[in-house]
């Protein structure tokens, strides 16, 4: 039974886009050594993430950084008979320490939303902290692949891509926004109104990582399904652009989505590793810097490869409905890109 569920979760962390025979005895048996830090690691999101990240064979060292409450957390997942080895770091002084070698960086450091709030309310605080995290990923582990959870993603990705260049370390190819939540909630909310196996769902979803700029894209999601009217596609897009705001409400104040959120962060963080050791075809969307649209950040579709970034793909055709989406959400994405840069160079 105890083999069984844990060779479940080990599975759908690896099954991505392409199931080849290759990839498969690829990651099992020739996995180099692969350090991944998460800061933020005792929080919410950050313990699953760590549980998560501790059972995926690709990763050899797993630090775990916070500024309270690490050594518990990573004296629990250490005895999780997996390959890595867990070290807990606690406290401003170690992060360096934290930092050193890693390959990914993994960032759900900073606070949540209570209800009635909006993620851009969480900007005063957790542009302060992210900010302060990505100056030691600058000087400690500049070659990192850095995934980006802590909200507002919208303007906490222009931070980092900010501090980066100012430290002189900043490759577009290695920074990500991640969005992994709206592509796992908009293929739970589609298969569920669709009737088709969820396992076998793919929706691309662009934008952003906020309200409205959150754009799922039905039109292409696979397997397609013709039983859906155009009120019901508007009621998938509305859900999944409000599914962190429902998650906020139905927890009263106890904060945001957790353990779907570490879920989809190591989704992403396993398509980050697989790219890095060479898989071929790993797919995402991610929220990266972008020419897809005239914003300078934008999330799509982008295949993952050794230096990160391999191929940003374009949006497909979109329906009428989507293309009015997209126009709708560039000038609140735009703001919020723009909050993110400023606040990065006047602080
Ligand atoms: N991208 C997404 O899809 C997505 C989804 C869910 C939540 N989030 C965001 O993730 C963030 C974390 O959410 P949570 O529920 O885990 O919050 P939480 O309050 O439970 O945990 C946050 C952790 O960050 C730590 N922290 C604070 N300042 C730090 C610093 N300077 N260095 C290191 N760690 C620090 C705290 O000690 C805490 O342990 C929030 O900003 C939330 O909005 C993003
Ligand atoms: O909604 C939030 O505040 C957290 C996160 O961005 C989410 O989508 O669940």
């Amino acid at each position: 039974m105890r083999t069984t569920m844990l060779q479940s979760i080990r599975s759908s962390l690896h099954k991505s886009s392409s199931s080849s025979p290759l990839r498969r005895s690829y990651s099992s048996q020739s996995a180099p050594e692969r350090k991944v830090a998460i800061l933020g690691a005792a929080g919410g999101i950050g313990q699953p993430l760590s549980l998560l990240m501790k059972l995926n064979p690709l990763v050899s060292s797993l630090s775990l950084y916070d500024i309270a409450g690490t050594p518990g957390v990573a004296a629990d997942v250490s005895h999780i008979n997996t390959r890595s080895e867990v070290v807990g770091y606690m406290g401003e002084e170690n992060l360096g320490k934290a930092l050193e070698g890693a390959d990914v960086v993994i960032i759900p450091a900073g606070v949540p939303r209570k209800p009635g709030m909006t993620r851009d309310d969480l900007f005063n605080i957790n542009a302060g902290i992210v900010k302060g995290l990505c100056t030691a990923i600058a000087k400690y582990c500049p070659h990192a692949l850095v995934n980006m959870i802590s909200n507002p993603v919208n303007s906490t990705v222009p931070i980092a891509s900010e501090v980066f260049k100012k430290a002189g370390t900043y490759d577009p190819k290695r920074l990500f926004g991640v969005t992994t939540l709206d592509v796992v909630r908009a293929k739970t909310f589609y298969a569920g109104k669709a009737k088709v196996p969820v396992a076998d769902v793919n929706v691309p979803v662009v934008g952003g990582h906020a309200g409205i700029t959150i754009l799922p894209l039905f039109s292409q999601a696979t397997p397609q399904a013709n039983n859906l009217s155009d009120e019901e596609i508007v009621a998938l897009t509305k859900r999944t652009q409000d599914g962190g705001t429902e998650v906020v409400e139905a927890k009263a104040g106890k904060g945001s989505a957790t353990l779907s959120m570490a879920y989809a962060g190591a989704i992403f963080a396993d398509a980050c590793l697989k790219g890095l050791n060479g898989v071929p075809d790993v797919v995402e969307c991610s929220f990266v810097q972008s020419n897809v649209t005239k914003l300078p950040f934008f999330a799509s579709k982008v295949r993952l490869g050794k230096n990160g970034v391999e191929e940003i793909l374009g949006l497909g055709s979109l329906n009428d409905y989507e293309k009015q989406g997209l126009e709708a959400l560039l000038p609140e994405l735009e703001s919020s890109i723009e909050k993110g840069i400023k606040f990065a160079n006047q602080s």
